[in-house]
Order: structure tokens, then C-alpha cells, then sequence
């Protein structure tokens, strides 16, 4: 963990599912802060649809904390933190509070959570100071991704501007506290910061440069943060245009498909203007569980190719191995039970092992789209002169099972 010279504070934004008790809590919060640990004072505010939690922790991350929910209170634990003390060295102050830090936060009035309600809180924590809660951020595209990073962007409480090709999708975000933006250029006129997650290179650059597109809205002072996944010669386009406006541009695809994406786990793997990376730490940190910082533009889109173009490789062969266990009459869920002991155990199979089993074709991330990745990734391998054999032949797999569309939006790869 990188070390930082000020203290760093962090909030927990909690949505309560509608039952849960919705009263006075400003008084509360000041009463339970004066039962703080020294070093962990904490503010509580609650907000129409959450309750919003801010603590003085410093030096922490994500990583250092442990959030449980019961029928009373929520419970914030760090992990235990350790001086690390040499042995020539000569100590002129020690004021700082090592160890570990338990916060417990009763809900207002005593009141109990049912069962239900306490499955339905979700807390998610996140940086708050130099969080820049003053910039304007703009969010265009509300697909699968799009809509959960939005929200986790509204919930930490960012003032969000969206937008999507088809209004309605907006709908739900603007009625949890988010603007709506007219057009992609309306949307980068208004804000500070913009984010794009768009299905594909078309879109992006139509989205970016298009008719009303976000261009039109930049200028000096602004950023663009495209979070979609491209090519590394798209995000080139889009970086340059971006920055003839005087704005600064970052590319930040993402690994982590739907799940993480509501529970800010991502990681992204940016690349461009580092200053605007330092801008948007915070956010991504609202968005997601890590991050990489890759260097010249290029980069991020390069990394997020390879890391699919190898996601398209063994999700093929895993679906072709549960089709040729099936038909040797081996049972499917113990070819996944050895799998799961097995040294090529990975949390894709156990998460999508049962749902293929079940015929749970519901998309999480569209087929379309790991299609598109593996296309990408031949055309990058065509401009690096690199064979990629087992991708080209996923490949194939993947545009024999779009072009099907059986079952359109849907993984029909093993019912080939
Ligand atoms: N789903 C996943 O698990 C992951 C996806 N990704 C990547 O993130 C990106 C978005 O994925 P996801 O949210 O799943 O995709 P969706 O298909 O759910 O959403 C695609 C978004 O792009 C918009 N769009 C498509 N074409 C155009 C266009 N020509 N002009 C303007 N907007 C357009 C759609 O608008 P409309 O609603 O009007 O159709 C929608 O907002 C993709 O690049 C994908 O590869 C990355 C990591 C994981
Ligand atoms: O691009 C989509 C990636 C999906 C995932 O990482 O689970």
C-alpha cells in the first residue's frame, strides 16, 4: 500500500432496503462519535435513500477493512496496523494510533433489522478526503456496466450527470439523485469530469466524436475518462481529439464483469494523462477493488485485450469440456467439483460452472462483447505479427454462437 503523507479518510455509504428505520441520525452520529476510538472519529448523515458514514482512518485502503451488518449495528474493523521499528532507529515521536480499530455503529433508536433487511445493506467504503466531491462527473453509457458504476458514483455522493443513447435507461439513475444530460456534448459542457462506457470502438469514438458528441463539450480544465473496451488505435482517436480541446484524457478499461461492477470491485487498468489519474483515484476507487496505472494511452487497451483474449480462450475450452464429459456420460457437476479442487480452480468456472449447468443464460457480460475482444485481440496480433492460434480458433466458436443468436444476448456456447 502506498504511503500517504495525509491522513485519509474514508466514507461508507449504506442503502437500506425500505424497511429499515428511517429517523433522526445526526444526533446519533454526534453521540456515537464521542465514543470514538482516538484515532477514528466519525460523521453520519442520513440521506433520503442511505445513510452516508464518513471516518477518520488514516492511511488505509479498501484492502484494510472488514464490514459486517447484524440486526443492531454495522461493525467497521481494521486490520491490525504495525509500526515497523529498526533497530538503530532513534523515535522523536510516536503519536500516531497503531493497532486495531473497531467501530460499531448502532442503527438509529435501537432499532432491529429483520433478517431481510440486514441481507439488504449494502455498505461500500471509499476515500472522502481528496475524494474531490467538488467535480462535476458525467457518465455516458448505462449498459450492464455503465448503470452499476453510475450508481456507485451517486451513492458515494458525487454530483453525476448521465447519459445513454436510449433515454430510458436513465430513468432509474436520475431518480436516485443523478442529472440528466441531453447529449454527450451537453453532459461534458456541465461537468468536470466525464466517464464513457460504451459497448464497442463505434461507439466510442461516436459518443467522443460524433454529431453532439462529448468533444464539443471539453476544453481546457476538463478530463475524459473512457472506461470502455477498445482498441488501442481507438483510444489513440479519441485521446487526440480530447486533447486538441485542451482537456485531459485517460483510458481506464475494466476487469470484473457485472457483480463487481455493483460492488465497486473492479480493476482498472488506466493509461494517459496522470494527472488526471491523481483526479480520478477516488472515483475509481468508488468503482473498483484496485487499479493499474500502464503509462502512454495504448496501454490499458492492450492489457484489457490480452486479459479477455485469454478470458475467450478458456471459458471456450471449459464449455467444450463440459459437453465432452457429458456426452462420456460423466456428471457435469462433478467434473465441476474436481475442477474446483484442481490446480486450474478459478473463480470464473465456479461462478459460471452452476449457471451453465442450470441453463442460467442470463448475460452478465454479453457474448457479443467477448466476440468483439477476441477480434480485437486477432487484430492486435496481426499488427504485432504474433500468431495466436488458440484465440483464433475461440474465435470461431464465439462467431458461430453470435451468429446463431438462439438466444440473443446469451452464452449458447455449451449447447453447441
Ligand atoms: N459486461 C461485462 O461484464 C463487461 C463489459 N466490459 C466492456 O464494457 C463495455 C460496456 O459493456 P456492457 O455495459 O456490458 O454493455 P451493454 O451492451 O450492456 O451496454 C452498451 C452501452 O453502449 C451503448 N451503445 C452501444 N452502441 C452505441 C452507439 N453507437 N452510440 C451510443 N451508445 C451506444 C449502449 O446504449 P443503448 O442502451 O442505447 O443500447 C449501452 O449504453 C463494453 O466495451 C464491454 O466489452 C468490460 C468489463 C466487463
Ligand atoms: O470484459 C469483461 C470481463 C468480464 C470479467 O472480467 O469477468
Amino acid at each position: 500500500m502506498a504511503f500517504r503523507s495525509t491522513a485519509a479518510r474514508f466514507q461508507q455509504v449504506i442503502t437500506t432496503a425500505a424497511k429499515t428505520p428511517a429517523k433522526k441520525s445526526l444526533a446519533d452520529a454526534k453521540k456515537m462519535a464521542s465514543f470514538s476510538k482516538k484515532n477514528a472519529p466519525a460523521d453520519w448523515v442520513q440521506r433520503s435513500d442511505h445513510h452516508l458514514i464518513t471516518i477518520d482512518m488514516p492511511g488505509l485502503s479498501h484492502e484494510d477493512f472488514k464490514i459486517t451488518t447484524d440486526a443492531n449495528e454495522i461493525t467497521i474493523k481494521t486490520k491490525e496496523r504495525e509500526r515497523v521499528e529498526l533497530e538503530d532507529d532513534k523515535w522523536h515521536a510516536k503519536e500516531r494510533y497503531v493497532g486495531t480499530v473497531v467501530r460499531k455503529f448502532e442503527f438509529p433508536d435501537g432499532a432491529k433489522l429483520s433478517k431481510e433487511d440486514v441481507e439488504a445493506v449494502e455498505v461500500t467504503l471509499s476515500p472522502a478526503s481528496g475524494s474531490n466531491q467538488h467535480l462535476k462527473l458525467g457518465f455516458l453509457g448505462l449498459g450492464i456496466m455503465g448503470t452499476a458504476m453510475a450508481r456507485n458514483l451517486v451513492k458515494a455522493g458525487y454530483d453525476v450527470t448521465v447519459w445513454n443513447r436510449s433515454a430510458s435507461k436513465c430513468e432509474a439513475l436520475v431518480s436516485e439523485g443523478a442529472r440528466r444530460g441531453s447529449t454527450p456534448k451537453n453532459v461534458t459542457e456541465m461537468c468536470d469530469v466525464t466517464f464513457a462506457m460504451l459497448a464497442d470502438p463505434v461507439a466510442a469514438l461516436e459518443v467522443a466524436l460524433g454529431s453532439d458528441g462529448a468533444l464539443g463539450g471539453l476544453g481546457s480544465g476538463k478530463g475524459y475518462v473512457d472506461v470502455s473496451t477498445v482498441d488501442a488505435g481507438t483510444t489513440k482517436t479519441v485521446c487526440e481529439a480530447v486533447k486538441s480541446s485542451g482537456s485531459l484524457f485517460l483510458e481506464a478499461p475494466v476487469s470484473g464483469s457485472k457483480k463487481p461492477a455493483e460492488e465497486g470491485k473492479l480493476i482498472f487498468l488506466a493509461a494517459g494523462d496522470k494527472e488526471l489519474y491523481d483526479t480520478v483515484v477516488p472515483m475509481l476507487d468508488v468503482m473498483g477493488k484496485s487499479r493499474f496505472y500502464l503509462g502512454a494511452p495504448g496501454n490499458g487497451a492492450a492489457m484489457k485485450i490480452v486479459v479477455n483474449m485469454i478470458m475467450g480462450s478458456m471459458m471456450a475450452s471449459f464449455a467444450e469440456g463440459l459437453i465432452l464429459g457429458d456426452k462420456a456420460g460423466l456428471d457435469p457437476q462433478t467434473i465441476l467439483e474436481v475442477l474446483s479442487q484442481g490446480a486450474i480452480n478459478n473463480p470464473m468456472f465456479s461462478l459460471k460452472g452452476p449457471t451453465m449447468l442450470a441453463r442460467n443464460y442470463a448475460p452478465a457480460f454479453p457474448l457479443k462483447h467477448q466476440q468483439k475482444d477476441l477480434r480485437l485481440a486477432l487484430d492486435m496480433s496481426d499488427k504485432l505479427l504474433q500468431n495466436i492460434p488458440i484465440a483464433a480458433a475461440a474465435n470461431e466458436v464465439y462467431k458461430v454462437a453470435k451468429a446463431l443468436d438462439q438466444r440473443k444476448n446469451k452464452n449458447i456456447i455449451i449447447q453447441m
